[in-house]
């Protein structure tokens, strides 16, 4: 059975965002389930901090209807109140302490945890009276972190907000972000390049490719769904031809390929000889923006493959 949809915290209709002659999105719809984390993923420049930025009322779009919480968020002090946008290499005034840059926020932000804050600045041995001039990079976006967590928003946004972050406190946030959702739901969206490191974390998935949508699925339903098979060219297309391609390399008579299984399909890619990997979520993204760049390629490249 389906599950019921979630409601949705914010629905983006047919939005296109130009700059002079550049479309940063192009016809996007979509809605952000609420009290979910969704990632945001793509590729370089594939429109992700645009999309943030309209759904926090930094930009209107040049077409289409934008709404959170039931109502277009720009200029609208009730609806941007409940956003907590935190920016990749967000910058605070220059006079600013670390706890200067906490006490600001915590006058701009109803549900704001001062705990959580401190127990965090703790946790990423962040110096409250340092002044955030002199933080290093990693140390900055840590910040950015604890200010997205204690903010407690109901729609809280992280773009790509590890910049300098080392590993260990890269899991220290998925940890403290996960214990504190599971507390206190809300809906987070969270963009970033390193798939695999949250892709247990996500609940939905939004994948972006130069400005259009090209995934947008729970996340759920997409462990398992795709394979990565390899073995005999032909074998290969067969099985290929009975599924959705997605990308695939051929070398001499072998070739490997990426494919997203057809749920209705019940033929077993091991049984046709050919050997089998499961797809993880960042190889299913990485063939999936690959298909679309090549996405007028892909016809003659199944002909190519059952040639
Ligand atoms: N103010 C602007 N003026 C002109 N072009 C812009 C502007 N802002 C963004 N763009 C262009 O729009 C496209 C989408 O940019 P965006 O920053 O949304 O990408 P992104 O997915 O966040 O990329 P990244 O992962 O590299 O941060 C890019 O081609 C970018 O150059």
């Amino acid at each position: 059975m389906t599950p019921a949809p979630l409601p949705a915290a914010a629905t983006v209709s047919g939005v296109t965002m130009r700059f002079r002659n550049h479309v940063a999105l192009d016809d996007v719809s979509t809605v952000v389930a609420q009290d979910a984390i969704t990632g945001l993923l793509g590729r370089n420049g594939a429109g992700k901090t645009t999309l943030m930025q309209l759904l926090t009322g930094h930009r209107v779009p040049t077409s289409g209807r934008v709404e959170v919480f039931g109502r277009p968020p720009y200029e609208d002090d009730d609806v941007l109140r409940d956003i907590c946008f935190v920016k990749e290499g967000q910058r605070y005034p220059e006079q600013f302490r670390v706890k200067d840059a906490l006490s600001a926020a915590a006058l701009v932000f109803p549900s704001w945890d001062a705990e959580l804050a401190a127990s965090l600045m703790e946790d990423f041995d962040l110096p409250p009276k340092r002044p955030v001039k002199k933080l290093s990079r990693g140390m900055n976006s840590a910040v950015g972190i604890i200010i997205g967590l204690a903010a407690r928003a109901p729609l809280t946004l992280f773009d790509e907000p590890y910049l300098g972050l080392d590993a260990v406190a890269r899991q220290l946030f998925y940890d403290r972000l996960l214990a504190d959702y599971a507390e206190h739901p809300r809906t987070i969206v969270l963009s970033t390049h390193l798939i695999e490191e949250i892709a247990a974390l996500l609940e939905h998935v939004l994948l972006i490719d130069r400005g259009r949508v090209v995934l947008d699925a729970d996340a759920e339903s997409l462990r398992g769904s795709a394979l990565t098979v390899a073995g005999p060219r032909d074998r290969v297309a067969a099985f290929a031809a009975g599924h959705e391609l997605l990308h695939t390399e051929t070398l001499g008579a072998s070739s490997r390929a990426v494919v997203r299984l057809r749920p209705d399909a019940d033929d077993d890619a091991a049984a046709a000889g050919l050997s089998v990997e499961q797809t993880n979520l960042q190889q299913l993204v990485v063939a999936m923006s690959l298909r679309s760049t090549e996405a007028s390629t892909i016809p003659s490249r199944l002909e190519e493959l059952s040639r």
